[in-house]
């Protein structure tokens, strides 16, 4: 039994089953609950309250009275917290990856992975505050000097959702924190165990109370965390489209935005590339996660001198992929995340069938379960076809020929998205033509996956607004503060 496996744990008290405000754990004030289900086997594994606008409001409240003391810390005090926040992590990695794995289905080692590199967020953040400088810049007059100091922008909010319940959590909290600022979160409804075990932990950690906090519940939280004056800053990742709808949402209060939106990402095989290489970097980028990423492989483009000979060995590494829970042994591919996401992947694939694509590979529901979709190989695929324009966010592999680097280029570009491209190439003038030709704010050249703490994550188009991670990603948490000293000549 599932709750059985739950109840493993080696630190049960990691399972939190409450909100995490002020230091607290609250229930909702209404007493209403969420129940929170796993993929794999349909079954109910923990409740979470339903809070809404008020509880919302509280959150905000506290992590503003918070604010003025943990703004006021010391960096290396920060910094402290911050890695002793880390090291829990790490320490609890397991219970940490069966949360994850229970509630979003994701193989159980893909899930301790995700809680790694979650980790290391924290990790990057507790020595980037310690390198928040500013300048003393000397100006056109004489006895005057420019002062610019880098405040925390204050309280923020953030938004995040189901595919990465635990990294897309510290991505957002740790940068902030760094900073100096406080945060408020809503997970998404589907998985929010993962961010209530990340709240105890950084209780554990020392970090005061107010300055972290976990809120569940409706979606009117959004409203109240992209309308409420305090709130200076909102961070989103999701789709496109409701990444501009709270973006609206914010403009009413001026906040700063970061959005980490929809991808639709293309996966170049030029025929100077190392064929085994492409198709290790394609299967990579395709079906972690099921292919539920952002930054999954979307389009599968071959130039046509090596496409058949691609196929071929690229159907013969999907073959020895394994569906099933991701609780079980040797098991690469997971569930998707609901039917909605089932019947998505159907739809693009029988487009494309009757357009004219031909079915290499799977194609169906796997008899594992509903949520289940065998791993997909769409062959002859062309870009007039559904797949080409929208995001699967599945194991959906459609395999497009090209005969041309120009023509190649115009079919990677010809898409509203600009988050992550990939393409594998042994020419060096080729890398360096093709990764300023392709218009996205992500390219990964001879691999198929990109992301690290060390690295700034982030689109362009309507992919998104900002960066995450990296030395950058702490700026869209900061503000510049400009003083221009005078009479220093008297
Ligand atoms: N860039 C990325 O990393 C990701 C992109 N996506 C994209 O989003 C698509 C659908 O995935 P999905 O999870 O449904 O993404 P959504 O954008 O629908 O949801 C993401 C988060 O936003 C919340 N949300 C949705 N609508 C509102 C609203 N009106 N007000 C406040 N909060 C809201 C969700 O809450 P709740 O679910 O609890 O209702 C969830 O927490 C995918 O196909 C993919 O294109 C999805 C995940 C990650
Ligand atoms: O939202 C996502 O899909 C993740 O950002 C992908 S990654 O950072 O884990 O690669």
């Amino acid at each position: 039994m599932l709750e059985g496996k739950i109840m493993q744990l080696k630190d049960s008290s990691l399972l939190k089953q409450q909100c995490y405000i002020d230091g607290k754990w609250l229930n909702a004030h209404t007493g209403d609950v969420i129940a929170v289900m796993n993929p794999a086997t349909g079954e109910q594994i923990a409740t979470v309250p339903n809070m809404g606008i008020a509880e919302a409001r509280l959150a905000i409240e506290a992590a503003n009275k918070a604010f003025k003391q943990w703004k006021s810390l010391v960096s290396t005090e920060r910094s402290i917290i911050l890695k002793k926040w880390h090291d829990l992590l790490i320490e609890n990695k397991e219970d940490l990856g069966l949360i994850l794995c229970s509630e979003q289905g994701k193989p159980l080692p893909e899930a301790i992975k995700e809680v790694v590199h979650g980790a290391a967020y924290i990790g990057w953040y507790a020595e980037e505050t310690k390198r928040i400088v500013g300048d003393i810049i000397p100006t056109p007059a004489p006895g005057k000097k420019a002062l610019i100091l880098k405040e925390p922008i204050g309280v923020c909010a953030a938004i995040t959702p189901w595919n990465f319940p635990n990294s897309m959590i510290t991505r957002k909290a740790s940068p902030a924190l760094a900073a100096g600022c406080t945060f408020v979160i809503r997970p998404a409804s589907k998985t929010p165990l993962s961010a209530l075990a990340i709240a105890e932990l950084a209780h554990r950690a020392g970090i005061p109370a107010g300055v972290f906090n976990v809120i569940t519940g409706s979606r009117d939280i959004g409203d109240e965390l992209t309308t409420n004056p305090i709130v200076r800053k909102f961070s989103f990742t999701g789709s496109t489209a409701v990444g501009a709808k709270l973006m609206e949402q914010c403009a009413s209060t001026i906040k700063k935005v970061s959005l980490e939106l929809g991808g639709n990402a293309p996966f170049i095989v030029f025929d100077d590339a190392d064929i085994d290489e492409a198709i290790r970097g394609a299967i990579a980028s395709k079906y972690r996660n099921a292919g539920q990423t952002c930054v999954c492989a979307n389009r599968i483009y071959v130039q046509s001198g090596i496409y058949d000979e691609f196929v071929e060995k690229f159907s013969t590494v999907v073959d020895q992929l394994i569906v099933g829970n991701g609780l079980e042994k040797n098991v690469t591919v997971g569930p998707l995340i609901d039917k909605e996401a089932i019947v998505k992947v159907q739809h693009q694939i029988q487009d494309a069938l009757d357009n004219g694509a031909t079915l290499v590979r799977g194609g169906h529901i796997h008899p594992k379960g509903e949520l289940f979709f065998e791993p997909t190989i769409l062959a002859n695929v062309t870009q007039d076809m559904i797949v080409s324009k929208e995001e699967t966010f599945g194991p959906l592999a459609p395999i497009f020929k090209f005969d041309t680097e120009e023509e190649v280029i115009r079919y990677a570009n010809d898409t509203i998205y600009g988050l992550a491209a990939y393409f594998f190439s042994r020419d060096l003038g080729r890398i360096f033509r093709v990764t300023e030709a392709l218009e996205y704010g992500m390219v990964g050249a001879n691999t198929g996956t990109l992301s690290n703490e060390m690295a700034p994550f982030g689109g362009i188009k309507q992919s998104g607004i900002g960066r995450e991670g990296s030395k950058y990603g702490i700026d869209d948490y900061l503000e510049l503060k400009y003083t221009l000293i005078a009479g220093l000549n008297n």
